[in-house]
C-alpha cells in the first residue's frame, strides 16, 4: 500500500490556482521531498492532504484512507504526523502542558525520547519561545505519538546547525524503521541529504518527481577557481561548462534558456571583476586568473583537465536551488 497517493489534487482559491492537477505516489516508508520556490503551492498541497483545505476538484489517500471522506480522514490522522509551516501553540501554556494535551489526544510513547534529543524548555510559557524552541516541541508533537507517516512543512525553519543535522540524523533513524516521511523544503542541500525521492512544484504544477540523485546530477555543481598562474580560456572549453565568468563572483549569473550569453563550445563568456558592469561582455580574455562556472559533467573529468595548472584553489558546490530551477524549467523565479 502506498503512504500518499494524490489524483489530479486542484486547488483553485479564485485569483489563484494553488495545485494545478497535482499526481503522485509516496511509497511506504520512503523520504520524499516536496521542493519548490516560495508560493509554489506546496503549504496547500499540505493542508489539502490533511483535510483544512477542501480540494477544488481531485483526491488523495493519506495510507489507503480517502481525505475527502471525513471518518476516513480521522482514522488516518490518528497514525500520521504533521508539522505546518508556522506551529502555533496556545502562547500562555507552557511546553509542558502543551505536550500534556497532546498526549491526552493521541499519546505519547516517543516523548521521553524526542525530549532528549531536541529538548525545548518545557516549564516556560510558548509566549517566552524562540521561533527555533517552537520549532523543536512541533517536531516532538508531529512525532511523539509514534506515526508510521509524517508530513513536515519546512521543518528546519528557525533551527540551529547542530538541531538541524540532529534532525537530518533523526530523519535518518525514522526511515530505517519504516516510518514514511514527506517534507517540504526549499533548500536542495537538506533534500539531498535526507531524500529518497523529490517532486518538484512550480506555480501549482508537478514539472518532475525523480530520486534525488537524478535531480543532483542534472543540476550541476558551481566551480570556483583561482589559478596560481593564468590557465588559457581554453581550457575549460570542456562539455559540461555553463555560465563561465571570469573574475571574483559569488556565483555564475542566473540565466534562463532565453538569455543565455555569449557562447562558444560549452561555455558562455562574460568577463569583468566584481566592479565591471554587467553589460560589460565584449572582450574575453585568453587567460584566466579567477573564475566561477556551473558545471554539469562528470566532476573526475573536469579534476583530470584542470591537473594540468596550478591551481591556488578551487571549491565545488552544489548548485543553488534557484539555478536548477532556471536551468530546467526556465521561466520567472520567485526563490
Ligand atoms: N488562503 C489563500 N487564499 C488565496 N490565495 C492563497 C491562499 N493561501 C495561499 N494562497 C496563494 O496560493 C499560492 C500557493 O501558496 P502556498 O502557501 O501553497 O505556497 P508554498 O509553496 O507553500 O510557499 P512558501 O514556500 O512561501 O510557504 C500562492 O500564490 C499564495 O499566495
Amino acid at each position: 500500500m502506498t503512504a500518499i497517493e494524490l489524483e489530479g489534487l486542484t486547488k483553485d482559491y479564485g485569483e489563484v490556482l494553488a495545485n494545478d492537477d497535482v499526481s503522485f505516489t509516496v511509497e511506504r516508508g520512503e523520504v520524499f521531498g516536496y521542493l519548490g520556490p516560495n508560493g509554489a503551492g506546496k503549504t496547500t498541497t499540505i493542508r489539502t492532504l490533511l483535510g483544512f483545505l477542501s480540494p477544488t476538484a481531485g483526491t488523495a489517500r493519506l495510507l489507503g484512507h480517502e481525505i475527502t471522506a471525513e471518518r476516513e480522514l480521522i482514522q488516518a490522522k490518528r497514525r500520521i504526523g504533521y508539522l505546518p509551516d508556522d506551529p502555533s501553540f496556545d502562547e500562555g501554556a507552557t511546553g509542558r502542558e502543551v505536550l500534556d494535551l497532546h498526549a491526552s489526544i493521541k499519546g505519547d510513547e516517543r516523548s521521553d525520547e524526542l525530549l532528549d534529543l531536541f529538548d525545548p524548555p518545557l516549564d516556560r510559557p510558548i509566549r517566552e519561545y524562540s521561533q527555533g524552541n517552537v520549532q523543536k516541541l512541533g517536531i516532538v508533537t508531529a512525532f511523539m505519538h509514534g506515526p508510521d507517516l509524517v508530513i513536515l512543512d519546512e521543518p528546519t525553519n528557525g533551527l540551529d546547525p547542530l538541531l538541524k543535522q540532529r534532525f537530518a540524523s533523526f530523519v535518518r533513524d525514522e526511515r530505517a524503521r519504516g516510518v514514511t516521511i514527506f517534507f517540504s523544503s526549499h533548500i536542495l542541500g537538506e533534500v539531498r541529504r535526507l531524500c529518497d525521492r523529490v517532486g518538484i512544484i512550480r506555480d501549482g504544477r508537478i514539472v518532475t518527481i525523480e530520486p534525488v540523485e537524478a535531480l543532483l546530477d542534472r543540476s550541476g555543481k558551481v566551480v570556483r577557481l583561482k589559478a596560481a598562474e593564468p590557465i588559457p580560456v581554453d581550457a575549460l572549453d570542456l562539455p559540461g561548462v555553463h555560465d563561465l565568468e571570469v573574475g571574483q563572483h559569488d556565483a555564475p549569473a542566473r540565466e534562463s534558456p532565453e538569455v543565455a550569453g555569449t557562447r562558444h563550445g560549452g561555455t558562455t563568456e562574460t568577463t569583468g571583476g566584481p566592479d565591471e558592469s554587467a553589460a560589460s561582455t565584449s572582450a574575453t580574455p585568453d587567460t584566466i586568473d579567477e573564475c566561477t562556472f556551473t558545471f554539469t559533467g562528470n566532476v573526475n573529468d573536469l579534476l583530470s583537465e584542470l591537473s594540468a595548472y596550478r591551481l591556488q584553489d578551487c571549491s565545488i558546490e552544489e548548485a543553488p536551488l534557484e539555478d536548477v530551477f532556471m536551468r530546467f524549467y526556465g521561466g520567472e523565479g520567485d526563490v
